[in-house]
């Protein structure tokens, strides 16, 4: 009898320990049910992931738990989630996840996979010396230079639209980063760039290698089957690190000449202490503004031409207010911003529906417990940008294209696509200035003087672009033809008059 009560007892207190440590480490998130090994793989769609998490995000919450493979992954929602958990904490969630093969390629080297923490607070030190507002006004007349080069480009050639704003984008940033003026259409160091551009894509879609889920496999040796990846990773870090240096050599060379322009290695070098910036931290951080800037807005340049194509109504609508506001004998500058609500609005609505960076992946730098619930260290988080710009409760039907609904509305918002489509904490994008005022600066001299309508089948009838997009970390429309016209025959004389 005493050992049964022992025993009861004994079992009590093992129960009560249990519960009070679960309780003190919180529950896990709820989600959809896994199955053993695969855990929720077999339900994940091979293309646009993002909607689904979003669709389970309508059932299950604003932060729920998915599994792949056995590892548990926490996905972000709702605009509020990013900011409980990435802006409030960003002492926990700061970090990227580091495929093995980025690690490999030497890719984690400068801002966006930066792992060191010491770092990566040096080379956003050096992006914000050149992307806070009051230093990009020194890069404006350059912007506008590039800007109004693409509009030119347009009116010669209007079907390689997609190819006249890379330019632009490739033209400011390395303008920003080296002073290097890009003048060429095959300009070889924005060819480098572009080829880098690529091969980081590639290397950070999560575990697109064997060797991200099985990173043992790195110190076999190059000669056994299956070992592709690291002579890949070899040339991918070679060609990543003759880049950077290449850029970083060039402008060296520059100052000793006496011919070096702003730029943000410019300003590294020479307005600072000696060795007070090193070497290998300024090129690794100026050759990612392109990383970072280039095909983001050369996505939402080439979104933003699709809704003009598929909505007329709104393109009408905003260029009867460019021409009521700015009248028509001058472009609009980014000094009208105030007085183009709804050019502005037009740039939000399109960046809600079509964020270039549909998500990103965090980790957790330690156990938190959130709500109640518990974060392991390690805990891979997904952010879903695209989940979080289609709430319902913040955008009323969600999916339709609505520019007037930012009319009025309050930019400081949490949920104001600005707050959310550039990122949270201690990661948000340090290019949000340049990318706003870049963009807003196209799309208005893109209204002020195009006509943007579909193009025609051979019998008239017109072709409807498709609404699908591509696939990867950064997205853009599928590639669509359309007709770009200049809105007056004034277009090629008011352009050639801007840079005199
Ligand atoms: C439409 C334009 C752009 C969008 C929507 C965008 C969006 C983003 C997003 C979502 C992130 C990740 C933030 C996070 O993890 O929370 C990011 C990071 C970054 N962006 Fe942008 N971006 C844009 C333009 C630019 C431009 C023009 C530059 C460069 C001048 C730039 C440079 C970067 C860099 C370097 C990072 C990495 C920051 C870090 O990991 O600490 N981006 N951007």
């Amino acid at each position: 009898m005493v050992s049964v009560a022992i025993a009861i007892g004994l079992a009590l207190v093992a129960y009560l320990a249990f519960f009070a440590k679960g309780r003190s480490r919180g529950r896990p998130f709820p989600g959809p049910k896994p199955v053993p090994v695969l855990g929720n793989a077999l339900q994940m769609p091979r293309k646009n992931v993002w909607e689904k998490l979003h669709e389970w995000g309508q059932i299950y919450g604003g932060i729920y738990s998915i599994s792949l493979f056995g590892t548990p992954l926490l996905v972000l929602n709702t605009a509020e989630a990013g900011h409980e958990l990435l802006n409030k904490k960003f002492a926990i969630y700061s970090n990227r996840p580091l495929p093995k093969i980025v690690e490999m390629a030497g890719f984690d080297k400068g801002i966006v996979l930066e792992h060191d923490p010491q770092r990566l607070r040096h080379a956003r030190k050096l992006l914000h010396m050149v992307l806070q507002p009051r230093q990009l006004a020194q890069y404006r007349e350059d912007m506008v230079y590039h800007i109004d080069v693409m509009l030119q480009n347009l009116l010669q050639d209007p079907d390689s639209f997609v190819q006249h704003i890379r330019h632009v984008t490739a033209g400011i940033a390395m303008e920003i980063s080296h002073g290097h003026r890009v003048t060429a259409r095959d300009d070889p160091y924005v060819k480098k760039a572009n080829e880098f551009a690529d091969n980081f894509a590639e290397a950070s879609l999560p575990n697109n290698y064997i060797v991200d889920w099985l990173p043992f496999l790195a110190k076999l040796p190059s000669f056994l089957p299956g070992m592709g990846f690291k002579e890949k990773a070899r040339q991918w870090r070679e060609q990543y690190f003759s880049l950077a240096e290449e850029g970083h050599r060039m402008v060296k060379e520059e100052i000793t000449k006496g011919t070096a322009r702003p730029s943000l290695t410019y300003k590294a070098l020479v307005d600072a202490e000696p060795g007070e910036h090193p070497d290998d931290i300024i090129m690794f951080s100026a050759t990612q503004i392109y990383t970072g800037g280039a095909d983001t807005t050369v996505s939402t340049l080439s979104s933003f031409i699709l809704f003009m194509v598929k909505y007329p109504d709104v393109q009408k609508k905003a260029q009867e207010e460019i021409l009521r506001v700015i009248g028509p004998d001058r472009l609009p500058t980014i000094e009208d911003r105030d007085s183009l609500p709804y050019v502005e609005s037009v740039l939000v609505e399109v960046l809600r529906l079509r964020p270039p960076v549909s998500a990103v992946s965090r980790e957790a730098g330690h156990d938190d417990v959130h709500d109640g619930f518990l974060v392991e260290k390690g805990t891979f988080l997904i952010v879903n940008f695209w989940g979080m710009l289609r709430e319902e409760k913040h955008y009323p039907d969600p999916h339709a294209f609505k520019p007037e609904r930012w009319l009025g509305h309050d930019r400081r918002q949490e949920s104001h696509p600005y707050n959310v489509v550039f990122g949270f904490g201690r990661r948000t994008c340090p290019g949000q200035y340049l990318a706003e005022e870049l963009m807003f600066t196209a799309i208005a001299r893109l209204l002020a003087l195009f006509d943007f309508s579909p193009a025609r089948n051979a019998d008239g009838s017109p072709i409807i672009p498709s609404d699908d997009s591509t696939n990867g970390s950064i997205t853009f429309p599928v590639p669509f033809r359309c007709s770009i016209q200049p809105r007056s025959p004034r277009v090629r004389e008011t352009l050639q008059g801007q840079h005199k």
